[in-house]
């Protein structure tokens, strides 16, 4: 079911493109999951994944080299026609905005492209604090997915602007997919199978001195 903050969004032909910024560390099916569905209700004619490059608000915190998380978005979304993955964030020195995201995919795919940011609620509660937060607003409409333990309280979203769309609920983040894989945990089925294997392969997310004792 859609709720919609606002009461249509325009359509007028247009092509209908999603973006979906993250930074996949891994990619898991929540991601999947919510792109899928809002591409559904949203008749979009693809969506495009945007690993960060850097993302500016996790500094704090250690995120895999950009190159690993792109190629497991790679990896991920290979098998869906609609599905497509941009280098834009990841090629741009410096911190990652997503004014600077829509910036360049707009001008890639064209002005003639209505554009659909697709985020979480729990990062949609944080988007006043995004860079150059009204222009985004301009660029895109912006669609909040549900997610489990995450309720949107409306931070003074701009009427209009942001739609929430309810998604089957998966309790996945991939924070735990991190903390799993490194207690030698198993991670299959919360990530398609290449994920898992391509973590393996690259030794990602476990201590030193386990690297190489066994699978996910
Ligand atoms: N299970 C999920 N259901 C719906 N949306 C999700 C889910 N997991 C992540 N998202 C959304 O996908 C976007 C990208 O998420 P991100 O790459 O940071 O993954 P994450 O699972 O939130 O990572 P972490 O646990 O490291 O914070 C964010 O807007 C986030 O809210
Ligand atoms: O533009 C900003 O200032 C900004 C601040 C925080 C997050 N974002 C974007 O929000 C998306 C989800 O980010 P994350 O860190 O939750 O994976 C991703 O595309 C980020 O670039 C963008």
């Amino acid at each position: 079911m859609v709720h919609l903050m606002m009461n249509a969004v325009t359509r007028g032909g247009k092509r209908r493109l999603g973006v979906m910024g993250g930074t996949f560390d891994p990619i898991h099916h929540g991601h999947l999951v919510a792109a899928s569905e809002v591409a559904h209700h949203f008749q979009l004619d693809e969506v495009v994944f945007v690993p960060t490059g850097r993302p500016w608000q996790k500094a704090e915190q250690a995120v895999s080299a950009p190159e690993d998380r792109y190629l497991m978005t790679v990896i991920a979304t290979a098998s869906n026609p609609r599905f497509s993955v941009s280098r834009v964030d990841i090629d741009r020195p410096g911190p990652t905005f997503t004014i600077d995201t829509l910036r360049d995919v707009s001008q890639i795919y064209g002005h003639e492209t209505e554009i659909y940011f697709i985020t979480g609620a729990d990062a949609l509660a944080h988007i006043l604090t995004w860079r150059d937060v009204d222009e985004l607003f301009k660029i895109a409409h912006f669609v909040g997915c549900t997610r489990p333990g995450h309720v949107l309280h409306d931070p003074g979203l701009p009427e209009g602007k942001v739609s929430l769309i309810e998604i089957p609920a998966l309790a996945i983040s991939s924070s735990e997919c991190r903390a799993r894989v490194g207690a030698g945990e198993p991670i299959w089925y919360l990530v398609p199978d290449g994920i898992v294997q391509y973590i393996n392969k690259r030794g990602l997310y476990r201590p030193r001195e386990s690297e190489g004792m066994g699978g996910c």
